[in-house]
């Protein structure tokens, strides 16, 4: 099997939403794929309506191929501290033509006020490691892991693009949406993420500074947070630059001209256009303040390498066969 899925950018590109195929007959609902967690969660019939605000409910009444996993509850919280919890179903599930027909499907009979906030998001679908689903008493498989042995390839690909609509392709690596060639990296998947050494670093003029730091690809999580002291040398050569305490981030002229960002992978180096790091206004009511992609990371020992960086390149999630799971990184 292989397959090709669409994901199409929110505004600001602050997520990434692709339609996921529920049941019998099909119920589409739009997920956020998130290489960060490893729970495939829904909005659903079940929660109250005032925490629903135009999102698509997946209601497992109504698929005839639904069942529940009885006692089986579920509950988890982001790094924004944004949550949801509920309980679960087993029902077919299709991504862009590759379909498993019992996958874990947990719909939120609980969703925090970020997630009723944000009105095109109907759930999100992880592809981190099954070490970190929250089912219990028995945790479940991600998708991936679930299609796995059914996949002409142990991998996925991510191919997001700048305000624009990219491709998550499942046991394919489709040549024409990369040029050169693929650098691989080892992960070291203990704390269920895929975490990877990024190389070092440099930006605008300076020279590529070779000191490693340990990342995870977590498509998930909108800016690229790395560690402070880069960021803050990255935001000195911007001026009029400034660490806004009270949003904990580098704030800087709307019109500052940002230089790229390189990292490396390996032998590699990879170039975040100055341009992608000029996220976004701090608020719509001033159009002078505008919010860095970069960010420090908040001292959890590891940078959180999201969309900003993942991008600017194309990128594959192995899976490995018997070796350990690896990422791999091209132009494109
Ligand atoms: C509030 O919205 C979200 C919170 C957390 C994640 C996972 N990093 C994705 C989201 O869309």
């Amino acid at each position: 099997d292989s397959g090709s899925a669409k994901t199409t950018p929110e505004k600001d590109d602050l997520e990434y939403l692709t339609p996921v195929s529920i049941g019998t007959p099909p119920q589409v609902l739009n997920l956020d794929f998130d290489s960060g967690s490893s729970d495939l969660w829904v909005f659903s019939s079940e929660l109250p309506q005032s925490s629903v605000s135009g999102q698509s409910l997946y209601d497992p009444s109504k698929s005839s191929t639904a069942e529940e996993v009885q006692g089986a509850t579920w509950n988890i919280s982001y790094g924004d501290q944004s949550s949801s919890n509920g309980i679960v179903y087993r029902d077919v599930v299709n991504v862009g033509g590759v379909e498993f027909k019992s996958q874990a499907v947990e719909i939120a009979t609980t969703v925090s006020s970020q997630f009723t906030r944000d009105t095109n998001n109907d759930g999100l679908l992880g592809l981190a490691f099954s070490s970190i689903n929250t089912v219990q008493p028995q945790q479940e498989k991600t998708f991936f892991d679930n299609i796995l042995s059914n996949l002409d390839a142990p991998v996925w690909t991510a191919d997001l693009k700048y305000h624009a609509p990219g491709t998550y392709d499942f046991g394919v690596i489709d040549k024409s949406k990369y040029t050169g060639d693929i650098t691989y990296t080892d992960v070291d998947q203990s704390d269920g993420f895929w975490m990877f050494d990024v190389a070092g670093y440099g930006f605008g003029n300076s020279t590529f500074k070779a000191a490693p730091f340990k990342g995870i690809a977590d498509t998930g999580t909108t800016l690229a947070m790395i560690p402070a002291e880069i960021a803050g040398a990255y935001y000195r050569q911007v001026k009029g630059a400034k660490l806004d305490s009270q949003q904990g981030a580098y704030v800087f002229p709307c019109d500052s001209v940002l230089p790229d960002f390189i990292f490396g992978v390996g032998n590699a180096r990879y170039t975040i256009p100055g341009k992608f790091i000029n996220y976004s206004l701090l608020d719509e009511s001033d159009p002078t303040t505008c919010f860095g992609g970069l960010q420090p990371d908040m001292g959890i020992g590891f940078a959180i390498l999201g969309d900003i960086l993942l991008k600017s390149t194309f990128v594959v999630f192995d899976a490995g066969t018997e070796s350990t799971p690896r990422l791999g990184f091209a132009k494109k």
